[in-house]
């Protein structure tokens, strides 16, 4: 559904983008991870055909958005950087308005947009009153009224409260589950992204550093959260057991070891350990990896 080819860009002598590719498939959703300034945005506005790239290119069910925009993105609803309303009209008028761009206003559908996020006693009210929660709605609202098959969102969840996120995410898998909606987004809530995501791209000073499915992120290292003290001692002797350290107070041990015999050989040495537990490797511990 999207392909995103090679894509490079630069704003003066700094590169935003260089090199950057990934393939979405329909119905999945999709990730872009990276830190502040790392091409997230910039990778989102080429795809939305308000950023020309120097090289490389961005194509929608197989229409190039640089060849042919208008027609590229004819099925595509998006949020990109703050929402802008008429902050004297009403939610409703808005959407009027806004959704003339992309053809004829239709009441029913939305009507009924509108009661999926959850807008209905409040669309009547101006948008200077609205909070921000309900503007990242009424902006959800409008990017869904042209009735797209992919929606791309920029940073959707920032500056939303725990239930507002909650919300956002169950509002996106039921898209995704009921019309098979295909979803790319950026943020840096990575436990959301990777409740939420099929596949994520984690991007980093412009290039991409990781593509890959969620499911994957686990791998088969079999990593433990360790307290040693003194910690060199206690890791420099796991090394020699084919530890590796991932970070202080995190390892992955061999496949065949076991890890009773290495806390027994810690303390053998005279090691004093404290934890020693499995657990799973996250997103979070992927990410900080790749990006440190
Ligand atoms: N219009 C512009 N003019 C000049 N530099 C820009 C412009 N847009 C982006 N950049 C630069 O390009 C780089 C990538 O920016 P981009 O906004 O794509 O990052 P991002 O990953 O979305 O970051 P954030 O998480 O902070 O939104 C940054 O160094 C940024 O300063």
């Amino acid at each position: 559904m999207l392909d995103v080819k090679n894509l490079h860009k630069k704003f003066g002598k700094k590169a935003a983008l260089e090199d950057v590719s990934f393939h979405v498939d329909e119905g999945q959703i999709y990730g872009l991870l990276g830190h502040n300034g790392a091409g997230k945005s910039t990778s989102l506005g080429i795809i939305l055909g308000m950023v020309e790239p120097d090289r490389g290119e961005a194509f929608i069910d197989g229409v190039s958005v640089q060849k042919a925009r208008a027609n590229a993105l004819r099925n595509v609803g998006a949020i990109f950087e703050s929402p802008c309303f008429y902050e004297y009209l009403s939610g409703w008028e808005n959407l009027r308005i806004l959704s003339n761009y992309s053809g004829p206003f239709n009441k029913m559908a939305t009507e009924e947009i509108v009661g999926r996020v959850g807008l209905t006693e409040r669309i009547g009210s101006k948008v200077r009153t609205y909070s921000h929660g309900m503007r990242q709605r009424l902006a959800l609202a409008q990017s869904l009224l042209p009735m797209p098959k992919v929606l791309l969102l920029d940073e959707p969840t920032d500056g939303l409260d725990p239930e507002g996120i909650k919300w956002f995410r169950d509002f996106i898998l039921g898209l995704r589950n009921e019309r098979g909606m295909t979803v790319v987004f950026n943020s840096h809530l990575l436990a959301e992204v990777e409740q939420m995501c099929d596949r994520v791209a984690i991007l980093k000073g412009g290039r991409r550093v990781f593509e890959g499915k969620v499911s994957s992120i686990e791998g088969d290292e079999r990593l433990y959260d360790v307290d040693l003290e003194p910690w060199d001692e206690g890791m420099h002797f796991l090394a020699l057991q084919g530890c590796r350290m991932i970070r202080k107070g995190r390892i992955s041990i061999p496949q065949d070891a076991d890890p009773a015999i290495l806390v027994a050989a810690l303390v053998g040495i005279r090691v004093r350990v404290s934890a020693f537990s499995p657990i799973r490797r996250s997103l979070e511990d992927l990410y900080l990896e790749i990006t440190r």
